[in-house]
């Protein structure tokens, strides 16, 4: 898969992109990133790349022309006959909020464009001629947009069929499987002045450690992300288990 990232600061996402299982996708070929900076494609000596906004008020705004010729250098560049033009995608508080599905979703394309606003944003013609969709990482405010295509990166390039080894993908299963929040874990050593490993752990009964674990998601998943559970949709052995989860005072 091949990203453009559109940005002030490109090596800033690549740098972001460098390491542990991202760095060994681009090093394996699953996953290229190319940064394009507006302002190599601004006009003039001071090579404008925003300016103040019409109607007044605090901040500048990121103008359309160094915005529009980045996209179309990068769409130029990464073009192969016959497949379609990259998706521009915008990181921006006002985007859709990114999920696993969404990142799926992402990470099936050939290719994706992610642009980064500076500044108080874009000028809105450029988002509505050239942004097929706006993608926000959550409610909150960042300086720009290059943290969030950083993470839009990092859970595409994990999907890529070769990027995560077979420990690392059933983590990533389990993770997404089921919707839940992970399971508490522990390793060496087994007493320590921060408190003790739970004695099923040690027990080497598996059958228990995954009932422990599977009632320890649970629970957490029920007493932090309640919104996460359809308690409905829970299996009766899952209900049972959240019950002795919630009767064991641990909620
Ligand atoms: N939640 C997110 O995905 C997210 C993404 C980007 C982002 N910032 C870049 C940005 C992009 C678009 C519009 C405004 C801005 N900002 C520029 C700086 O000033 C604040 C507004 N912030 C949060």
């Amino acid at each position: 898969m091949r990203i453009d990232v559109i940005s002030l600061f490109p090596e800033f996402v690549d740098q972001c992109a460098g390491f542990g299982v991202v760095g060994r996708a681009r090093e394996r070929g699953l996953l290229s990133l190319h940064g394009w900076n507006p302002r190599d494609h601004a006009e003039g000596n001071y090579r404008r790349v925003d300016d103040r906004p019409f109607g007044g008020g605090p901040g500048m705004v990121m103008m359309i022309e160094p915005l529009r010729a980045a996209i179309r250098a990068a769409q130029a560049a990464g073009h192969v006959d016959d497949r379609p033009p990259a998706r521009v995608v915008y990181m921006s508080p006002q985007g859709r909020p990114l999920d696993q599905a969404k990142v799926r979703e992402l990470a099936a394309l050939d290719r994706l464009v992610l642009l980064c606003g500076r500044y108080e944003g874009v000028d809105e013609r450029l988002i509505r001629a050239e942004v097929d969709e706006e993608i926000s990482i959550g409610d909150y405010v960042l300086s720009g947009g290059e943290l969030a295509a950083a993470v839009v990166v990092d859970a595409v390039a994990r999907l890529q069929d070769g990027a995560l080894n077979d420990a690392e993908s059933a983590i990533q299963d389990s993770f997404e499987a089921d919707g839940l929040l992970d399971c508490p874990h522990y390793t060496r050593p087994v007493e320590h002045e921060l408190g003790t490993v739970p004695a099923v752990l040690m027990s080497g009964n598996h059958a228990e450690i995954a009932r422990w674990r599977r009632m320890q998601a649970l629970g957490r998943t029920w007493a932090r992300r309640p919104d996460l559970l359809d308690e409905a949709a829970l299996s009766p052995a899952d209900r049972r288990l959240l019950d002795e989860w919630r009767a064991s005072g641990e909620g």
